[in-house]
């Protein structure tokens, strides 16, 4: 059963273009230049349910694009999309409440408040019970060993453990599909093993889906069972690690970031 079939999923960004300078800001706003660019280009691709596959390619190359249009933040332009029996766009609660979303640039707890206060918001916005919240909160604070920073304001969090707190609530409606955009950038190596070690826990004790991207190949090693190699929007490579390594014509002991180079100067 797939969680994901995307059929030559496309999408193009329309977009005004303005000169540098007051003039330039004033003439755009009477003769604004309109602009379009294909940030992704047709692609095709099928996502198993229980898998984890991980999402890569050099900046600007559409990664954000297709992750927003596959949690339904952005309407694709054309082809067709499927998650979970769903068309993602229409955003119904079902298939809100079956996905989740964590984003290592970009928060999702509120930040003048506890990371607890935002667990209370998410509770009603997903209807949890109250019984079922409860033993949530608790298992995902012990295995994210936050229990002891879900009452601070979360604008006094690291960023280690703002990252903890951010998947807490991510979690809390346990979702069956997970799309993780950059989970560890800027962590240190305790915390990102400790969140890639907990994603890997949580693929495995509840199967759920995950779509990573990531810039850190060790993450990608640890916990992707598949990489599909995304470029100017396009599906470059589909495949396994060693499929990856035999296809970059690197030597065999080279590293992993060795690895993704080669593959992405083999396409620019
Ligand atoms: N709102 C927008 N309007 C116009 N162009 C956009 C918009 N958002 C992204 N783009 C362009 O679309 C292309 C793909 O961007 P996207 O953010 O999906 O790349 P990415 O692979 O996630 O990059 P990175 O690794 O740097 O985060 C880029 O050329 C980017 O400049």
């Amino acid at each position: 059963m797939s969680a994901i079939t995307a059929t030559r999923l496309t999408k193009v960004y329309k977009y005004s273009e303005q000169e540098p300078g007051m003039k330039g800001a004033l003439k755009g706003l009477v003769k604004p230049v309109r602009r379009e660019r294909t940030a992704v280009d047709a692609i095709t691709l099928t996502v198993p349910k229980g898998q984890v596959i991980g999402l890569l390619g050099p900046n600007g190359a559409g990664k954000t694009t297709t992750i927003k249009m596959l949690c339904g933040l952005l309407r694709p332009t054309a082809g067709e999309l499927e998650v979970l029996g769903h068309q993602p766009h229409r955003r119904s609660f079902d298939f809100l409440s079956r996905i989740s979303v964590v984003f290592g640039q970009k928060s999702m707890l509120w930040w003048d408040v506890s990371t607890y206060d935002s667990l209370l918001i998410h509770r009603e916005m997903y209807a949890i019970p109250k019984a079922t919240f409860d033993a949530s909160v608790a298992e995902l604070t012990e295995r994210l060993d936050v229990a002891h920073l879900i009452n601070i304001p979360v604008r006094k969090l690291s960023l280690g453990q703002r990252m903890r707190c951010e998947l807490v609530l991510a979690l809390l409606h346990g979702p069956d599909l997970l799309f993780a955009d950059e989970p560890t950038v800027g962590l240190d190596v305790v915390a990102k093993l400790a969140l890639r070690n907990f994603l890997a826990e949580l693929n495995r004790d509840h199967g759920t889906t995950i779509v990573l991207t990531s810039h850190d190949m060790s993450d990608v090693a640890a916990l992707c069972q598949r990489i599909a190699l995304i470029d100017h929007g396009v599906i470059g490579f589909d495949g396994d690690l060693q499929q990856l390594r035999q296809q970059s014509g690197q030597h065999e002991d080279a590293d992993l970031d060795q690895v993704l180079a080669a593959m992405f100067r083999s396409r620019s």
